[in-house]
């Protein structure tokens, strides 16, 4: 067992901080006064820690839980790239039961953390959208590229700062994202022109909307075209996140607050 040990032993060595994933009260105190510095990343402080990050939604998947951790402790300025961390977590129901050493670069900063934790619509909504934005990346229609735009959160105002293109197929109904129904739904409307506004609470007010933001002064990266201006722009004159697929490149794109914050190869995701 002495190789074992030792195994374990240097995982852990002359890390920089510890990170407990969702720890109980009991395996939080001891580490509380270790020395080392202790975050705790939870959906809620429960264990009322000194050092803490809310996890926007419980991640079943491990790999996106510690890497939603670790970003949102860059954010909070804990963590610096070449930061070594020992993440303690829960991968079956029995309490913390793995440790995972990472060594944190740029690379993991997508700027995801962000997005789900402060946009204004709910986390699990913009992680739908992001979802079904991906798959149509991966996919396409019929095998062909497409582009789409999502509108999230703030629609009332999104709704006043845009028109319609066509008849609006979700006037009556109380749809919400992260029904399968709606994701083929969302899929197949994407072929057509303008863009999906959904509410803060994930329904879906409107497609085909031609949005109508003032353009002034919104600083997208050169080559982007009209969809990409009109999501950015919409998301400096209202508090919208927009969530743009492009098919041009096949790359999806988040907006806040007029600014690019992500970019990611759905590909690589
Ligand atoms: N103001 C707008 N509101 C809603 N949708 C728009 C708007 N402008 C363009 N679009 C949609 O974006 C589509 C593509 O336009 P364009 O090629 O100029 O954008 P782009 O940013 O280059 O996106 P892509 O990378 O997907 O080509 C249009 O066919 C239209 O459906
Ligand atoms: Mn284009």
């Amino acid at each position: 067992m002495a190789s074992l040990t030792d195994h374990l032993a240097d995982l852990v060595a002359d890390v920089d901080a510890v990170l407990l994933f969702s720890p109980t009260s009991s395996f939080y105190e001891p580490f509380a006064d270790d020395g080392t510095e202790v975050v705790v990343v939870a959906p809620d402080n429960d264990v009322d820690a000194e050092t803490f990050v809310e996890l926007p939604l419980p991640f079943d998947n491990v790999k996106d839980r510690i890497r939603f951790g670790i970003e949102g402790a860059m954010d909070a300025d804990l963590l610096a790239e070449g930061d070594e961390v020992a993440c303690v977590a829960s991968v079956f129901d029995g309490g913390s039961d793995a440790v995972v050493r990472v060594t944190v670069d740029e690379g993991i900063h997508t700027g995801i953390y962000d997005l789900f934790a402060n946009s204004r619509a709910e986390p699990s909504v913009i992680r739908d959208v992001f979802e079904v934005a991906i798959e149509l990346g991966k996919k396409g229609q019929k095998g062909k590229p497409v582009g789409a735009l999502f509108v999230v959160g703030d629609a009332g105002k999104v709704m006043n700062k845009s028109r319609p293109l066509s008849y609006n197929p979700f006037e009556k109904s109380h749809v919400h994202v992260g029904d399968p129904i709606v994701n083929v739904m969302l899929k197949e409307f994407s072929r057509l022109d303008g863009a999906f506004v959904v509410s803060d609470s994930g329904k879906i007010v409107s497609a085909y909307r031609y949005l109508e933001p003032a353009a002034e002064g919104v600083d997208i990266p050169k080559g982007l075209g009209a969809r990409h201006m009109a999501g950015g722009a919409i998301t400096r004159d209202t508090n919208a996140t927009a969530i743009v697929l492009s098919e041009s490149d096949g790359l999806v794109r988040a907006f806040k607050a007029g600014e690019l914050v992500l970019e990611i190869d759905p590909e690589e995701y």
